[in-house]
């Protein structure tokens, strides 16, 4: 089985790269398409985690915050009662990057503990 998403390495990108294709894109939600992200306007990854209340909203906004520091690849994210939402994409290059598709992975393994019983 191919490694997960969620266990490989950030890669490093560099503003010479060109975003990813439609083809390409389209294969790489395929690794999250957990019904959590959706690409928009072949941009960006969006994707809508529900949780508890405000407290596991912040939380949980708290440990993406430090992931992305660790990787220094940063998402935006809104965060509300019960909801964070969050959009990726690679500001180098302004579009989609592979290390967005493994960010969203990463992210989608810290929701394992915030998801509502
Ligand atoms: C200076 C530049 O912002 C940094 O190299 C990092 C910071 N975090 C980043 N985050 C994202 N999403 N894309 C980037 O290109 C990026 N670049």
């Amino acid at each position: 089985m191919s490694e997960s998403f969620a266990d490989r390495e950030c890669e490093a990108c560099t503003s010479e790269e060109e975003p990813l294709t439609e083809d390409e894109y389209d294969e790489y939600v395929e690794q999250i398409d957990d019904g959590v992200w959706h690409i928009v306007d072949g941009h960006h990854l969006r994707g809508k985690y529900s949780v508890e209340d405000f407290r596991d909203a912040l939380e949980f906004t708290y440990e993406i915050g430090e992931l992305a520091e660790e990787e220094w690849h940063h998402p935006d994210i809104h965060l509300q009662w019960g909801e964070v939402t969050v959009e990726m994409w690679t500001h180098k290059i302004d579009g989609l990057h592979l290390t967005d598709f493994i960010m969203a992975a990463r992210m989608d393994r810290i929701y394992e503990k915030y998801a509502p019983e």
